[in-house]
Order: structure tokens, then C-alpha cells, then sequence
């Protein structure tokens, strides 16, 4: 089903080197940044930065676009290995974007946005649910509370298995949780396993997504049903519009993506696959009085509550700017690793051009569709 050229497995190389380079994976957060091994996150650096040094939209050519697909796996792989600390310092363990009404609580939305795929997708406590490309488990964690389904997580980093395995421990949730390390194009599970699969902004990590949804499709049960929120560049997107091209490319160098695509190459590949869609909705586009993004912004108007300040004072444009120098300053003095400001740069190009994007009408982070797989 795929055209896409498919990873090698090499799973024992992939966990000796997150060993190496993170150790357990009992801590993360910033303290965790601080501890890396150096040679191996400069390995890391150099694997993820040798696809955008000295590149840009305009420089760009085909071959360079042809190798960030091939190199999809590693390219991922590195991008997580770099940025999981620094995404569960600013933004806590469910690495997503989220709805905000009025009043509600940081939290409280996260939560929120994940209970509303588990209601649309029917998902019950007699089920067993994949979660494919899991992160470090924060969803898995909260639909396996709202619904009491098992769930099993799919993610091809080491390093976030572990972070989801010590939180699984530490909220003694490890015989309805699993964590397991796999490439999403590829997956190794048998035909027809699982009653529901999900997957929240994971999937635009593809090189195909055809590849991905046809993985998806083959490994859920028939009647069964697979919800996602996609990262997708809207209608609007016009990829030779310079503009337009700047932003996606400012997106894919900061979020660890090979290539964006359109809505309408989502919803085909979807359809190619064999599923049936039966309910899509952008829900970034439903009339919300705060935009999803407002917590990269610099509008303290939307904060709600008084942890949304502390949540506020790392993801806004002014906690970004202290995090960036701060680092640059240890890294500077020996306590970071070299790289590490390098690392925070790109998260700044990340959420520049996911704001820029958004205002502009030209992406959406959650573009959910809700697909069935025929009896
Ligand atoms: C990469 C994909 C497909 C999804 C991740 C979505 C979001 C959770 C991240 C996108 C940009 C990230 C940034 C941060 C946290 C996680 C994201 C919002 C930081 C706020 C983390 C703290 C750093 O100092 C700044 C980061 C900016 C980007
Ligand atoms: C933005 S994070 C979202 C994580 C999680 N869904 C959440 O909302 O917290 C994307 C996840 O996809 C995983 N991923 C990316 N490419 C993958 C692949 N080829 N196979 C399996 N997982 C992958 C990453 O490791 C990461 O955990």
C-alpha cells in the first residue's frame, strides 16, 4: 500500500543508543537535559540537523525533500531524542494541542480534547485500543481513565517508552497500559488485533500516509473504528506561494516532520486504505472565542487560571526567549550539552510558524476524522 521506502528494524542499535544517551529514563523534564550523554547527543544533533543546515524553502531541492522522507525513521527518532524534555518541561506529558473554552484549565482542556475522541470513536472498557505513535503516554493514561479500555501504546522512540513506562509505575497503571517500541509504517502486530485505534498528532510524521492508515487499517478488527487528529495544511495552502512554503517549511523543520500535506491527500489516503470516513471536522475551525495556539502567543489575556500562568510563563514568546538564553548560557558553561540551544532555536521556529500558520488559515493541528473499517 505504500510508496514510501520502508525503515530498517534495528531495534537492539535504537535502545542501546536511548540508553546511552538518556539512561533509565526515570526523570525528565529540564534537569533531564542537563544529563545527557555528549557524544551521543551530538549524534543525535548531527542526525536530525544534517536534513535542515544550510537549507531553507527556497534552497531546498528535490533530492534534499526525497532524503527527509527516506530518512522519516531516524529523522523522527532524533527529533524526540532532542526535543521530549524540553516538551514535558513547557508542556507536560501529553505532547498535543488542544480547545479552550472559557474558564477551563490548561489541564482540563488537554483532557478534554483526548475524552472527545474516546466518546466519538465509542471507546469502552471491554475494548482493547492501540494508540499509535503514544509519546510518552499521556493520552494512553487519560482514555484508559475516562473509559477503563486497555490501551497499548506504539511510539519508535526507546526514550519515551521508558518516560510512559515510569509514569505508568508511578500511577500504578501497568497491567491496563503497555508500551510498545515499533516504526508506525511497519507495524508488527498480527492482522485484526485491536477493537479501536487512535492517534493524536502522530501520523504527520509519515512519509506516506497511505503507508501509515493502511497499517492502521490492517490491524484493526473489521467494524472496527480508527479516530485521528491530523496536522494537515488547509485548502488554503498553496505550495508556490513563497509565504506559504516558508511556513510549512518552518513547521517541518521545528515539529520533526519530512512533509507536510494537504486535507484532501489525508482524507484520499484514508479512503484508498478501504476506510470508510463518517464524521471529519476541523476542530480548530469551530468558532472558539481562544484559539488553540494561544499558548504559544504572547496574549496573557487567555490565561484562566492561576497553573496556566506557570504554563504561560514557559510556552509564551517571553518564557521561550528565558529558556533559549538560559540554555545557551549552560550549554556555554559545560552544564548543557552542545547542541542544546541549537535544539531550542528550532522549537522557536516551531511555534513561530504553527501560530503563523494558524492565523493565517493555513494549517490545522486537529483535523479529526472518525473512520470505520467495514464487518
Ligand atoms: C510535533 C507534533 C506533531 C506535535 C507536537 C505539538 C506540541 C505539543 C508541540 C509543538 C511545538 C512545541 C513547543 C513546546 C512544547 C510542545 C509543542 C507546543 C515548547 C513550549 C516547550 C518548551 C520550549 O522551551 C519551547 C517550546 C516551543 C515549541
Ligand atoms: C507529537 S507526538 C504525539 C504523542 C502522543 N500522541 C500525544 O499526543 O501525547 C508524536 C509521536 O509519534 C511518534 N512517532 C513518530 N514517528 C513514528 C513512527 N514511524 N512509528 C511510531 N511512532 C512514531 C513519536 O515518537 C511521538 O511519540
Amino acid at each position: 500500500m505504500s510508496t514510501a521506502k520502508l525503515a530498517p528494524k534495528d531495534f537492539k542499535a535504537d535502545a542501546e543508543f536511548a540508553k546511552a544517551m538518556h539512561g533509565s529514563g526515570e526523570r525528565g523534564g529540564f534537569t533531564a537535559v542537563l544529563s545527557k550523554n555528549r557524544d551521543a547527543q551530538q549524534a543525535a544533533v548531527d542526525g536530525y540537523f544534517k536534513h535542515w543546515d544550510n537549507k531553507g524553502p527556497k534552497e531546498e531541492t528535490e533530492e534534499d525533500k526525497q532524503a527527509r522522507l527516506d530518512d522519516y525513521s531516524s529523522l523522527t527518532k532524533h527529533y524526540y531524542n532532542l526535543v521530549t524534555d524540553f516538551y514535558e518541561y513547557g508542556w507536560g506529558s501529553s505532547f498535543h494541542f488542544s480547545r479552550y473554552y472559557p474558564g477551563e484549565a490548561f489541564k482540563q482542556a488537554t483532557a478534554r480534547h483526548e475524552h472527545y475522541l474516546a466518546l466519538k470513536m465509542g471507546i469502552n472498557e471491554n475494548m482493547k485500543v492501540l494508540d499509535v505513535g503514544c509519546g510518552v503516554g499521556g493520552p494512553a493514561r487519560e482514555i484508559h481513565r475516562f473509559t477503563g479500555a486497555e490501551v497499548v501504546g506504539l511510539n519508535n522512540n526507546d526514550y519515551q517508552i521508558s518516560r510512559g513506562n515510569a509514569y505508568a509505575k508511578k500511577f500504578g497503571l501497568e497491567n491496563k497500559l503497555s508500551f510498545v517500541k515499533g516504526d508506525f509504517m511497519q507495524m508488527d502486530f498480527p492482522d485484526n488485533s485491536f477493537d479501536a485505534v487512535y492517534a493524536i498528532e502522530a501520523t504527520v510524521h509519515a512519509p506516506d500516509l497511505a503507508g501509515v492508515y493502511g497499517e492502521i487499517y490492517r490491524v484493526l478488527k473489521p467494524g472496527g473504528t480508527f479516530g485521528v487528529y491530523e496536522w494537515v495544511l488547509t485548502d488554503n495552502y498553496d505550495e508556490s506561494n513563497a509565504r506559504h512554503r516558508e511556513i510549512a517549511y518552518g513547521i517541518e523543520i521545528g515539529d520533526g516532520i519530512p512533509k507536510m500535506f494537504k486535507s484532501e491527500v489525508a482524507e484520499a489516503a484514508l479512503k484508498k486504505v478501504g476506510f470508510e470516513i463518517v464524521h471529519q471536522q476541523d476542530m480548530a475551525d469551530v468558532g472558539d472565542k481562544i484559539p488553540w495556539y494561544y499558548p504559544l502567543t504572547g496574549d496573557w489575556k487567555y490565561i484562566q487560571t492561576l497553573g496556566d500562568f506557570f504554563t504561560f510563563c514557559r510556552t509564551s514568546k517571553f518564557g521561550r526567549m528565558f529558556t533559549m538564553e538560559a540554555t545557551g548560557l549552560l550549554e556555554k558553561v559545560g552544564v548543557a550539552p552542545k547542541g542544546s540551544k541549537k535544539v531550542t532555536i528550532a522549537l522557536e521556529e516551531a511555534a513561530v510558524h504553527l501560530v503563523n500558520g494558524a492565523k493565517e488559515g493555513l494549517f490545522t493541528p486537529m483535523m479529526l476524522y472518525v473512520c470505520k473499517k467495514a464487518e
